[in-house]
């Protein structure tokens, strides 16, 4: 791995983080497999809970979706268990739910789907 892919993306390309509207919301879920939302107001997030076979294999899955976090400075909420972790992603720069949780959740699904040969 390259040190520029450690390195967080030029802030100036990063999307603004505005809170998206309760319909906007809707279909970009809708897009996305096994994510629901949680909390409300300036908590509302969307979260998802992902399962493996044991601890190891749950803490691979923290360190690579850490990479995700920094390099898209988004940084979700973990909950880290033997064999699953929760992660929730909300905006706190937005109070709400922005592009950039909807970015990184699916970067993060990605992380556990099958990679072509
Ligand atoms: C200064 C820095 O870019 C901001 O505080 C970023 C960092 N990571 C973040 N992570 C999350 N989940 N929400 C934010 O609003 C956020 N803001």
């Amino acid at each position: 791995m390259s040190t520029s892919q450690l390195t967080i993306k030029n802030w100036k390309q990063l999307p603004a983080r505005k809170a998206m509207g309760p319909s906007e919301i809707v279909t970009a879920l809708s897009r996305l497999e096994g994510w629901t939302l949680s909390g409300d107001g300036a908590q509302v997030a969307i979260e998802k809970s992902f399962h493996f076979a044991n601890y190891f294999e749950t803490i691979a899955f923290v360190n690579a979706l850490a990479l995700i976090a920094h390099r898209e400075d988004h940084h979700p909420d973990l909950s880290v268990h033997y064999n699953r972790c929760v992660v929730r992603l909300n905006t706190h720069d937005a109070g709400g739910i922005s592009r950039s949780d909807f970015d990184c959740a699916q970067q993060i699904d990605a992380l556990l789907k099958p990679q072509a040969p």
